[in-house]
């Protein structure tokens, strides 16, 4: 009896047995296939096919059948081997991980399928036999479609010179095709990330303000502008060409200094790639850094499968990309879930910023996309590229063994120079303001000669800590271990970690009093004190407060770009990426915010935070200067930062890491355990959770540090515990978890209920 074990994509993310659907041969479906199978007595949902094998014994009358095969495959047998190889890695369940990454769209039961050009019911077919056959047969020969490619129109505006109109949608659509000339229908979906702009795109039309035209010939072609690599930059694309060239897997880093041109260096290997008729994936670490990519590297590059991809675009558009890179070469410029597009003949992966942490998911699945993209090099023979200005330090390390070959770009291109970085000392000053004196002049200045500043401040809010004057109690959030941060603009204090929000003033939990001191500055208050300080000038701002949808992030950014205001104020959202062209002077009003977390990652992001941020200062003709406040100024952090020596910092640091025991010189695991506060059984739980720590510990080889509360121990109503695991071998870390986990089952002090949450997260990026 031929049997068919199935991965159900939904809970409870089973491996099941079924029978072949009625009317297939099993020599008909594969492995990857998509089913629809019944679960229970009523549920029908969809699964994968893992494997289908023989069985002698006649349990036949106990198996159910699958009801409706679909995709035939939807996934390569590749695909298996890195889902299986993520389930080992991570510790985690095959059908889950597998159901996280495919779009969400096939988790579901299609509702339609097209035959040729007619549209047909599943419920239908799956409840009329004459249908099901029908429908078999065209299976069989292949002519069956899950998706309707409607999109191959093209739109543009007709009148460039339009402003303001009404309606939101139809407003950022014209907003998008200032930018970009031509756009088709499907790009428009993605960035606007709305699956319905159909009616919007309508009344423009008819309002004669764009024009939809259908796409001609499909233009295949490969082409790109001209465009000439200085010496540096071609020595360096010419050595990695050969690597493509030769089909090897390599992994190579390039360090270059912010506005070296490594850009240059990704749109000549891409090209390269894609002339070898191979795909490629260039990825991001956010959302606006990749459409700005993706936009930049449409104007230079032309080709008809280049696709911008992110997880928030319509489900729709996901599963058309998802079609297409399964059998034609294209190039993705995307975010971290761009990794699980069933890529054909992958030749190159690019990763951009490699440095930066949103590079770890840390929601659903904890995956490192590093290391994801490395399994997939080695997998298809491809050409792994990290680039960063201020690469990670543990790839840096790396780098330096020989595990990875390294090109360094050193010099800005063409004739900019970095800028001149000055940190000064707050140390014994008394003073309340928020700018020194020194710095308040050279802003100033700048202002006086019609030059652009830029102001890190990374603390959004007017005010983070908020103390009761009678009893001195500070207010904090009552499901998290956090100060409240006081809004002012709508006069209500917010946890920034859970999202709670009350009206002020609040009543003093401890004495009931309702008068309360401020200490602290954030962005809203810096601006409100620049604004009357300089009340004819305009001051923008970019924080997460104001910046509400990725349309508005751009609105402000380009304002800015324009010159509609002389200084811009943010968080980290403005360090990264942007070209400005008038910036001379960056200021940076805390440095050393973050520096004394309790992470020891926390030095390395502070420096690449202030890199990224001298890298937007002064980027054309006229040298720019930034200043950095601290009250720590004898740190020899700051000697590396004023010298702009990243290498000289990494060494230092590697130094520090090696004596104190962490990557790259061990591997880390982090168990995050926790529980809701009213949980009865929590003393004996950590009772238990200690004993086998202990007992388990006296095995391992490496150091198991904890139970101890997190560092945030009270955070969304659940109280928190951490044991940190450091090992050379990560296998030593995952088995640690898995028997501890299996033991507290066993003891039942852990149930399958989900009163306690315990987590394995391995390399954590953060750990508080
Ligand atoms: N070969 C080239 N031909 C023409 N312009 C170039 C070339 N290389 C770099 N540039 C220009 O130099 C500037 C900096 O290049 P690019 O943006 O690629 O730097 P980057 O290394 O990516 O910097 P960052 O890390 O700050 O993003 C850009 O304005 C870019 O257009
Ligand atoms: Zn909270």
């Amino acid at each position: 009896m031929d049997v068919v074990k199935v991965f159900l994509l939904n809970s409870p993310y089973l491996k099941l047995d079924y029978l072949p659907p009625l009317e297939v041969q099993v020599s008909d479906l594969k492995i990857g296939s998509r089913v629809v199978v019944p679960l229970g007595k009523k549920r029908i949902c969809v699964g994968i096919v893992q494997s289908i094998c023989f069985l002698d014994s006649d349990c036949e009358f106990n198996l159910k059948r699958i009801v409706l095969p679909l995709e035939n495959p939807l996934i390569s047998e590749t695909y298996f081997k890195l889902i299986e190889d993520m389930s080992k890695r991570y510790a985690g369940n095959f059908a889950q991980i597998l159901s996280n990454v495919l779009p969400s769209i096939f988790k579901k039961i299609p509702r339609k399928i097209w035959i040729g050009s007619k549209v047909y019911s599943v419920d239908k077919i799956l409840s009329s036999d004459v249908d099901y056959t029908r429908y078999i047969t065209y299976w069989r020969e292949k002519k069956v479609y899950f998706f309707k490619d409607s999109d191959n129109f093209l739109v543009k505006l007709k009148n460039k010179s339009v402003k303001k109109i009404r309606g939101k949608i139809k407003q950022a659509i014209i907003d998008l095709l200032k930018e970009n000339n031509v756009l088709s229908i499907s790009e428009i979906k993605s960035f606007l990330a709305k699956k319905n702009i159909y009616s919007s795109l309508d009344k423009l039309e008819r309002e004669g303000l764009i024009v939809i035209f259908k796409e001609k010939t499909l233009q295949n072609r490969l082409s790109s502008v001209e465009y000439k690599l200085n010496n540096s930059q071609y020595n360096i694309a010419k050595e990695m060409e050969q690597v493509l060239t030769t089909h090897k897997f390599e992994t190579h880093l390039l360090h270059g200094i912010t506005g070296s041109g490594k850009t240059f260096v990704y749109l000549h290997l891409l090209k390269k790639c894609l002339e070898q008729g191979k795909s490629a994936i260039l990825l991001l670490p956010e959302v606006a850094l990749a459409w700005g990519m993706f936009q930049r590297l449409k104007k230079l590059l032309s080709y008809k499968h280049i696709y911008f991809y992110t997880g928030n675009l319509p489900d729709l558009e996901k599963q058309r990309i998802f079609y297409i890179s399964s059998h034609t070469p294209t190039l993705i410029i995307g975010t971290r879930s761009s990794i699980f597009l069933p890529f054909y003949k992958l030749g190159l992966i690019i990763v951009d910023e490699e440095h930066v942490e949103s590079y770890k998911q840390e929601q659903g699945i904890y995956y490192q996309t590093k290391e994801i993209v490395y399994f997939l090099a080695k997998q298809n023979n491809a050409l792994l590229l990290l680039g960063s200005a201020t690469p990670d330090i543990k790839t840096f390390y790396s780098a330096n063994q020989g595990n990875i070959f390294k090109h360094t770009l050193d010099k800005r291109f063409g004739l900019s120079l970095p800028p001149k970085i000055i940190v000064i000392d707050l140390k014994n000053k008394q003073n309340k303001d928020i700018f020194s004196q020194k710095i308040f002049d050279k802003l100033s200045d700048v202002i006086t000669k019609g030059e652009q500043v830029i102001i890190l401040h990374n603390r959004r809010g007017y005010c983070p800590i908020l103390y009761c004057s009678s009893c001195g109690n500070t207010i904090k959030c009552p499901s998290c271990d956090i100060s409240l941060t006081y809004h002012k603009k709508n006069n209500s204090l917010m946890c920034h970690y859970c999202g709670f929000k009350i009206k002020f003033p609040p009543i003093c939990s401890v004495c009931e009093s309702s008068n309360f001191s401020f200490y602290g500055e954030g962005t809203e208050k810096i601006e409100e004190f620049l604004k009357k300080k300089f009340p004819n000038i305009t001051i923008l701002r970019l924080d997460k407060d104001i910046v509400q949808s990725r349309h508005k992030f751009k609105e402000i950014l380009q304002s800015f770009e324009r010159g509609e205001g002389q200084v811009l104020i943010g968080t980290q959202m403005l360090s990264k990426g942007h070209d400005f062209a008038n910036v001379t002077l960056g200021i940076v009003l805390d440095g050393d915010l973050g520096l004394n977390f309790p992470d020891y990652r926390a030095r390395e992001r502070l420096f690449q935070l202030l890199v990224q941020l001298c890298g937007r200062v002064g980027r054309r003709d006229k040298r720019g200067e930034v200043y950095i406040q601290t009250r720590n100024k004898a740190l020899d952090f700051w000697n590396f930062v004023e010298n702009g020596d990243y290498i000289g910092f990494c060494k230092q640091e590697l130094k520090k890491r090696k004596l104190f025991d962490y990557p790259p010189f061990v591997n880390l695991g982090l168990i995050r355990v926790s529980f809701a506060r009213d949980w009865e059984e929590k003393d004996v739980f950590l009772d238990e959770l200690t004993k086998q720590c202990l007992i388990f510990a006296k095995n391992f080889e490496g150091k198991v540090l904890g139970p101890v509360p997190a560092p945030i121990y009270y955070l969304h109503s659940k109280y928190r515990y951490h044991i940190l695991l450091k090992s050379l071998q990560w296998s030593n870390i995952r088995t640690f978890f898995l028997n501890l986990k299996t033991n507290l089952l066993d003891k039942r002090v852990l149930s399958k209920k989900r009163q306690v949450q315990l987590i394995l997260d391995l390399d954590p990026v953060s750990i508080l």
